[in-house]
């Protein structure tokens, strides 16, 4: 296992003036029942502050006004509605699917529409719910799309959906399950592991206890789905670990100075933090450093 560090960040460059939205990235969030609208609205708001160039919440239509007020950059569709979701989907560089989505005959629908509609060339964070329930109904598991999958499980959603419990999660039982699945897992804990289909597995050296609060994760997917809608076109193994390690090196950065450090608090220094990193990766390949 090999330690993730700073280099990562060099696929944050600076932007083309010759550019508009459509340039980075098409993001569809899609989660948030009644009870876990919050979920959704921190993906969909880390996903327009980390850049992403259009964004569209599918959600709960109880959670319109809140999305709209906390992030108007975002536009809105029912998430029950097949048809505008499909609509959206159609165009999307990256979804997430299941931050706060629950895990009730409603959320099935939806994970089985996303399902049937995703295509190759997408990337597909499944996060949340959508974890909890695709390792409950095995007919939706053993019929996972051909998409770039990002599993996103905290560890007992991994112990859900491999089967490994979490005292067993070595290296070697994680990899074989995420073999199993042919796809990306990102095994959230203190010290995060990726595993990639034929890659290495990389360890996080950053991240703590200040981030142990409700939404961290569900900020880490929209931070995701941004970077891979604008970095992944040169690297997409190096976008994807540069979003899993922005996410804890803006957290460790703030806990500098605050004992808990909230997913929104992280969202709102995502604009800074790449700025900054945009301007040094910019003096380094001018060999100004
Ligand atoms: N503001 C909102 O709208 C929010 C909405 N959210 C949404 O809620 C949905 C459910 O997600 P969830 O993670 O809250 O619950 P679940 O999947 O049942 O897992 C918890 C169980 O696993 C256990 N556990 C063991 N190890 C663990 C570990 N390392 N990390 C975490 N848990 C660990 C844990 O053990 P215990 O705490 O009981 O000791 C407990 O038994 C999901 O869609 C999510 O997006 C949340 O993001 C919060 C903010
Ligand atoms: N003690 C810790 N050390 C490092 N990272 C942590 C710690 N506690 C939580 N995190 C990070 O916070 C996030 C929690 O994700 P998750 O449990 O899915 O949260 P939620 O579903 O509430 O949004 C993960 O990225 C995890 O790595
Ligand atoms: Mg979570």
């Amino acid at each position: 296992m090999k330690d993730l560090d700073t280099n990562v960040l060099s696929v944050i460059s600076p932007r083309p003036a010759e550019s508009y939205k459509g340039n980075y990235g098409r993001v569809l969030t899609i989660g948030g029942n009644e009870n876990f609208g919050g979920a959704i609205i921190m993906s969909t708001s880390a996903a327009v502050h980390a850049g992403a160039g259009l964004v569209t919440c599918a959600t709960a239509p109880a959670n319109l006004t809140a999305l709209h007020s906390t992030v108007p950059e975002a536009m809105f569709v029912d998430y029950t509605d097949n048809e505008a979701v499909n609509n959206v989907l159609k165009s999307t560089t990256a979804i997430v699917l299941g931050p706060g989505l629950g895990t009730d005959e409603t959320s099935k629908k939806i994970i089985a529409n996303v399902f049937a509609n995703v295509s190759e060339e997408q990337y597909l964070i499944i996060d949340g719910s959508a974890i909890t329930l695709l390792a409950q109904e095995k007919d939706l598991q053993a019929n996972l799309p051909q998409a770039h999958i990002i599993f996103t499980p905290h560890e007992m959603e991994w112990q859900r959906l491999s089967g490994i419990k979490i005292a067993q999660q070595t290296e070697t039982a994680n990899r074989v399950q995420q073999e199993k699945l042919g796809a990306t897992v990102i095994l959230k804990k203190h010290h995060t592991e990726i595993y990639a289909p034929n890659a290495e597995t990389f360890r996080l050296p950053l991240g703590g206890p200040y981030m142990s609060t409700g939404g961290m994760g569900d900020t880490l997917t929209g931070i995701i789905a941004a970077f891979m809608g604008q970095f992944a076109k040169t690297n997409p193994q190096k976008a994807l670990q540069a979003a899993v390690y922005t996410h804890s090196a803006i957290a460790d950065q703030l806990s500098e100075n605050a004992y808990v450090v909230l997913p929104t608090d992280i969202i709102g220094h995502l604009q800074k933090f790449m700025q900054e990193h945009s301007h040094e990766n910019y003096r380094t390949k001018i060999g100004f450093n």
